[in-house]
């Protein structure tokens, strides 16, 4: 269906999603629900590991941001990528349930002390160093400790992606990394190199996120070796690594091609191979952090449908049981979702409507103007390409109860992240 692996409508004409059946799901969890296909984000996984860990011999990292919990966690870890946290939330979450505390790379323009601490006491495999702020403070920490800590070094290498300007981050004007630019890149390399306290592995770009180009990791490669080739020239040190991010683009509506991984590991460590070896430097182990690429297309939102309201000749709202609260991108990115009646067979009967969520706000709308089946009050209606920055993005806002999430494969369901309840709205007020 719309060439999703984990889809399909079954002989009742209910959605299926990885074996399950998507109205047993709501009769059994109620709505709002996402629902992930484990099989499908192992796949996914596991096709990372053959065409970039084995094919290139390279590192992977699953961007955590994109949808995390215990359980997913349990996944990565069992898949044998790595994770790339930005908080000392997510570094917990990793170290709940023994995630290999080496194979964790910590990002963020703005760690605290304790961050830092935290993650310099559980020894994470690898500190992206953001800002000077950031670089003194660590020197500070580890000073004390006799410590020496492996790290990298942001850099925007000053290149823009085609995406939504909230999820760009290689330009020049950003609030992340070092500026190649204006000098302050060098500094950081300078400061790191002459410094007791850091192991300088290689430097780190992410260009931003929904990037359906690859010629854009071309130009980051590029940009950034001549960086390798003059530190060698400078310091005589070659640098083990070279970490390119993630920003890999799913499907979410017809507008959009899907990629498959290769699409943009080959370009890359292509890339790599011909621009380090054409200036003489030995290939640094690439690593990518795909976030979105690895969790998106394989989640599904399932919604009740309540109030329907039609304004003749202008617009058909028809409004389900969540909203921006569980999935914020169309108000905050504008971003396209496709929808899908959950619960009875595609009919002639087509109709075009707005879906909008039950909050406060006129920006509360999931989908405007799509076509689908005449709908009625009750009927259940699946959002799809929901897996990534919809659950980790959910919010309470108008103190609505983040949904449950389900995690479904080839036919079997279990609950990984139980819904709030209204004593969890609560339970911190005093
Ligand atoms: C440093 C870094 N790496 C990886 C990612 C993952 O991005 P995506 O989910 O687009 O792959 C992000 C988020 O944009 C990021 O900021
Ligand atoms: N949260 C964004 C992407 C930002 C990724 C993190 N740098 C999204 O939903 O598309």
């Amino acid at each position: 269906m719309f060439g999703y692996n984990s889809l399909k409508i079954n002989d009742r004409g209910n959605l299926e999603i990885s074996g399950c059946d998507c109205v047993e799901l709501v009769e059994k969890y109620g709505t709002p629900l996402y629902v992930m296909d484990e099989a499908e984000i192992r796949r996914r996984c596991r096709e990372i590991r053959k065409k970039h860990i084995d094919k290139y011999n390279g590192i992977a990292l699953y961007a955590s941001k994109a949808f995390l919990n215990k359980e997913m966690c349990r996944i990565v870890k069992s898949e044998g990528l790595g994770l790339d946290v930005v908080s000392s939330g997510e570094l917990y979450t990793a170290y709940s349930v023994d995630f290999p505390m080496d194979k964790i790379v910590f990002h963020g323009n703005n760690k605290t002390i304790d961050e830092l601490q935290m993650a310099v006491e559980l020894s994470v495999g690898r500190i992206v160093l953001d800002n000077f702020y950031e670089i003194n403070m660590l020197e500070s920490l580890l000073k004390g400790k006799g410590k020496r800590i492996d790290v990298q070094i942001r850099v925007a290498p000053g290149i823009e992606g085609h995406t939504h300007d909230y999820i760009k981050t290689g330009q020049i004007d950003t609030k992340f990394g070092f500026s190649l630019q204006d000098g302050s890149a060098r500094s950081a390399i300078d400061k790191v190199i002459h410094s007791n306290c850091f192991n300088f592995k290689g430097l780190h770009s992410h260009l931003g996120s929904q990037l359906f180009e690859n010629e854009i990791y071309i130009s980051a490669v590029k940009i950034l070796v001549e960086e390798y080739r003059r530190i060698k020239e400078l310091y005589g040190i070659e640098l083990d690594e070279i970490n390119v991010g993630g920003g890999f683009a799913i499907y979410y509506s017809k507008e959009d091609e899907r990629r498959n991984i290769s699409f943009y590991s080959d370009i890359i460590n292509k890339t790599v191979d011909k621009e380090f070896s054409g200036y003489g430097l030995k290939r640094p182990t690439v690593y990518i952090e795909p976030g979105r690429w690895v969790v998106g297309e394989a989640g599904i939102t399932l919604y009740t449908v309540g109030a329907i309201k039609e304004i003749k000749g202008i617009r058909k709202y028809v409004c389900i049981d969540g909203g921006m609260t569980d999935n914020i991108r169309p108000s905050l990115y504008n971003a396209n979702y496709t929808a899908v009646v959950a619960n009875k067979k595609e009919s002639e009967e087509k109709e075009v409507i707005t879906i909008a969520g039950k909050c406060c706000e006129s920006g509360d709308i999931l989908i405007k103007d799509c076509q689908l089946n005449k709908l009625e009050s009750g009927d259940i209606l699946a959002v799809l390409s929901t897996g990534a920055y919809n659950f980790t993005m959910s919010s309470n806002y108008n103190r609505m109860r983040r949904p449950a999430v389900v995690m479904a494969n080839k036919g079997k369901d279990r609950i990984i992240v139980k819904r709030q309840t209204f004593e969890d709205l609560i339970k911190n007020d005093i």
